[in-house]
């Protein structure tokens, strides 16, 4: 396998984000689940997106893994590597996108990485360095009130530069206008000057078309799906690529029951979870019986028995942001997403185990909590659902299972039923 490229993504759901994308712009594409143990088994691909579950890890062990998935990748001829974080920018002060992305930088031997989380097509956009969700700025938008990362500020030099070891640049909206010899002039000039990064301004695809012109002659960059969409293009007009890439593994019926799980508290997701109460049965969970130890996995697994023959069934612990919070100051963030994303998990586990092989997730950390209890190992991309969420057929098992890993903000207030419908 000699890829056009390759991708490190920080989790499962941006995995198949931006796998999607890459897709659509002609690039067949294959999501692993980590680094393949054994890369025989993988069908040809012009990129893999190795997904990590590296978001909300110690920022030491995701430059680890982040490393070794960025040399399997070289190793089978991705000459560019892009690192695939949130378009939300979802990170801390701590990391994890600094110092991944300083740990790659320096691997790949650049001086300076381009960054942009801009995905129009999902209304991120960047002008002078500012992210905007929709109309308003990261910190005005609902990810204000993220569960585990809070973002309260939308400059993203600023953000940047207080995680990485290097200080950070911006090349700005006039400069993407000049085009892509402009932008890799601008890259050198802040190079010289000893910045580490620079953000990109990106409002429209044509933006990204010119980033990705610009860089995809380097190693290594920084973004979201919008930039994928920019490398693909520039791979693509460069005859990289395959004309028949997109929905290429629609593959047969895998039959099977279907169910929907969600443990992303997104606006988007509170919505979807609302609207499904009027076409499948509802289980809210209460994590704050799970815990105090009550065992509501078993009760949500023999809900779901009664249920599933005549239809798909919806398990959620979803809940407001003051209601997050209050459970957050009683159990501790980390203690309290953990549990649920564990219970979730076995939930999957028990479902499976019951017939199901069609399932829904919403949530990244939930989705790979989820991914990782049922040992799935990698993925062929099949239609789009939404913005960002495709439908995947798992490759490798023996049984074939169909499942939707959806972004916490992505799809509109009809997701659950919608992609059950595109799941056969
Ligand atoms: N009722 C709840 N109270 C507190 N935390 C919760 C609750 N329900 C779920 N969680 C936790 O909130 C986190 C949600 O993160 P997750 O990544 O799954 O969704 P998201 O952030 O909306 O999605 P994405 O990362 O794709 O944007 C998980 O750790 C989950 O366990
Ligand atoms: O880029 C995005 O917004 C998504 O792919 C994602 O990573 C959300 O977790």
């Amino acid at each position: 396998m000699s890829l056009a490229l390759g991708c490190v993504a920080d989790d499962y759901t941006g995995a198949s984000d931006l796998a999607n994308t890459l897709t659509k712009a002609g690039l067949r594409t294959i999501q692993t689940i980590g680094i393949p143990a054994d890369d025989r088994a993988l069908p040809e691909a012009d990129a893999v997106v190795v997904a990590l579950k590296s978001r909300s890890i110690p920022s030491d062990q995701a430059v680890a893994r982040s490393r070794e998935a960025e040399a399997w990748l070289r190793a089978r001829g991705a000459a560019h590597v892009m690192f695939k974080v949130c378009s939300t920018f979802d990170s801390t002060d701590a990391g994890n996108i600094g110092p991944v992305m300083d740990a790659l930088r320096t691997e790949a031997g650049e001086a300076i990485a381009l960054v942009t989380p801009a995905f129009p097509e999902t209304g991120r956009s960047v002008y002078q360095g500012n992210l905007f969700v929709g109309s308003v700025p990261l910190n005005e938008s609902p990810l204000k009130d993220h569960p585990l990362n809070p973002m309260r500020d939308a400059n993203l030099v600023r953000v940047l530069a207080r995680q990485s070891a290097s200080p950070v640049g911006l090349i700005d909206t006039a400069t993407v206008a000049k085009g892509a010899e402009a932008v890799a002039a601008r890259l050198d000039v802040l190079a010289a000057e000893g910045k580490g990064a620079a953000i990109a301004d990106a409002i429209f695809d044509s933006d990204l078309e010119v980033l990705g012109r610009a860089i995809i002659g380097r190693k290594f960059s920084v973004g979201a799906s919008g930039l994928g969409l920019g490398l693909a293009r520039a791979l693509a007009a460069d005859g990289r690529g395959t004309k028949d890439a997109a929905g290429a593994a629609v593959g047969e019926p895998v039959g099977g029951t279907s169910a929907c799980l969600a443990g992303s508290c997104s606006q988007a997701t509170l919505q979807q979870v609302a609207a499904a109460e009027a076409i499948m049965p509802v289980l809210r969970l209460d994590p704050a019986r799970l815990l105090a130890g009550a065992n509501v996995v078993a009760e949500a697994l023999a809900f779901a028995e009664e249920r599933l023959a005549a239809g798909p069934v919806l398990i959620a612990t979803s809940a407001s942001p003051e209601a997050v919070r209050a459970l957050q100051a009683q159990h501790g963030v980390d203690a309290a997403g953990h549990a649920i994303e564990a219970a979730l998990a076995a939930i999957a586990e028990g479902l499976v185990a019951r017939g199901v092989r069609r399932l829904v997730v919403a949530g990244g950390e939930t989705s790979g909590a989820v991914v990782d209890r049922l040992g799935l190992t990698a993925f062929l991309l099949g239609p789009e659902i939404a913005a960002g969420v495709p439908v995947l057929r798992t490759a490798g098992r023996p049984e074939p299972m169909l499942l939707a890993l959806k972004s916490g903000n992505f799809g509109g207030a009809d997701f659950f039923g919608r992609a059950l419908d595109m799941m056969r």
